[in-house]
């Protein structure tokens, strides 16, 4: 592994560069290449007029990464600020984000200035609220450095923090004004938490044939061996949740098929105090359906077999410890509920998911039956 400072020194640059234009109300470009990070002062400067950024990250990703995109918004003209907090899930509360409303407030954050979110979805979900609520809205550019954050959460403008009542429960749809992402950035990233990225490209694969195809494809070496195919990978996720997003950007119908296995996911984050990280426990919730729908007669076995090997392949559990009851309580708090019943995504086949609204009792039954009991990773 090549050590940060080095990355610092040498700005690679590569052709195989996307750029994919979101056509939402406001409209974006998602930038991906590798070397991009370099470039982050460059495309700040085109996206606002004030000179003035605040950078959030996290902990982790701070010292790391905090350093080139400072000199690289300086380099463009940039005065740069900092703010940073404790990295983990627990940080997407109400209270840091009033900590982070402060510091813009101690700066006197103008609408014309920009917040830069640099790191993970905790991040850019945190930082993307603020800057939506700051002045009523002061321009955020995110800078994803998770692999999930790359292909998911950076795009598309969920913002949101969590509440004891649940899950991404205060936030607002606001989109960034770009997104920077550099697949150079992961090379840093721990082993670990690459399958929380893995668990929501095979979610993309099983809604759209050709991420399959490609996750499928990839050599078995270790990702930093091919480093285009993946950036690659990433391209044509964003593609597809662009297209999604594009079609439904507030989440009036279609763009809920984004939360296939969310739903006992986003429950396995809950009942667990957020101990099992966000992708993790959205492999899970993909396995539970996925079971249930092949042991309904809704779907063919080969569907759930070929979700099980992905899962083996990218170090992702298709067990689930938690029983019915606690999964089903903890979901009642999903925005997707009301009432009595609770709208899901039936994967019935790779490339065709399905919405449909589902009574909690329907719903107890299909996460008894897709629970494994005695054979966990069998149908
Ligand atoms: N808004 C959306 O559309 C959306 C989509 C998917 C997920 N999410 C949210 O995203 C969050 C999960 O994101 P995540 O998995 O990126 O979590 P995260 O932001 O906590 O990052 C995971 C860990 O990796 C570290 N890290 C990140 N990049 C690094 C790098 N390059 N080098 C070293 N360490 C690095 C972080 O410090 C953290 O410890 C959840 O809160 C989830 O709800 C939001
Ligand atoms: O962008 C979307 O839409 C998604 O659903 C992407 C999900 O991967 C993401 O976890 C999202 O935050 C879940 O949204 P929520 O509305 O169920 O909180
Ligand atoms: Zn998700």
């Amino acid at each position: 592994m090549r050590r940060p400072e080095d990355l610092t020194k040498e700005p690679r640059m590569n052709d195989q560069t996307y750029e994919i234009h979101v056509p939402t109300g406001e409209p974006y470009a998602v930038s991906i290449g590798r070397g991009l990070i370099h470039r982050v002062g460059a495309t700040a400067a085109a996206c606002v007029t004030g000179r003035r950024a605040l950078v959030v990250s996290d902990g982790n990703v701070a010292p790391l990464w905090g350093l080139p995109v400072r000199w690289s918004l300086e380099g463009a003209g940039f005065e740069v600020h900092d703010w940073t907090f404790p990295a983990g899930e627990q940080s997407k509360s109400p209270d840091m984000l009033m900590a982070l409303i402060h510091r813009a407030a101690e700066l006197r954050l103008s609408r014309r200035d920009l917040v830069v979110a640099l790191g993970g979805g905790v991040t850019g979900d945190l930082a993307g609220l603020a800057a939506a609520l700051w002045c009523r809205g002061v321009a955020c550019l995110q800078v994803p450095t998770s692999l999930l954050a790359m292909v998911d959460s950076s795009v598309g403008g969920k913002t949101a923090v969590n509440l004891p009542a649940g899950k991404n429960l205060m936030g607002v749809f606001s989109q960034p004004v770009a997104v920077v992402c550099d697949p150079d950035v992961l090379e840093t990233l721990p082993e670990d938490e690459y399958a929380n990225g893995w668990a929501e490209i095979v979610k993309y694969g099983m809604l759209d044939r050709g991420v399959a195809e490609m996750l499928e494809d990839l050599p078995e070496e270790d990702s930093s061996e091919y480093p285009d195919a993946l950036t690659a990978l990433i391209a044509r996720c964003v593609e597809v949740k662009r297209d999604v997003v594009a079609a439904d950007e507030r989440e009036g119908s279609t763009r809920a098929l984004l939360n296939l296995g969310h739903t006992v996911g986003h429950a396995v984050e809950r009942v667990t105090g957020y101990g099992v990280p966000h992708g993790r426990a959205v492999g899970v919730g993909l396995a539970v359906l996925t079971r249930a729908m092949v042991r309904t007669g809704r779907a063919k076995p080969e569907v759930l077999s070929r979700l099980l090997r992905l899962l083996d392949r990218f170090g992702l559990s298709a067990e689930c410890p938690w029983g019915p009851d606690a999964l089903l309580e903890a979901a009642r708090a999903d925005k997707k509920s009301t009432g009595g019943s609770v709208t899901l995504v039936l994967p019935c086949g790779w490339g065709d998911c399905r919405l449909e609204s589902t009574r909690f009792g329907d719903f107890r039954k299909l996460l008894e039956i897709g629970i494994p009991t005695d054979a966990p990773q069998s149908c």
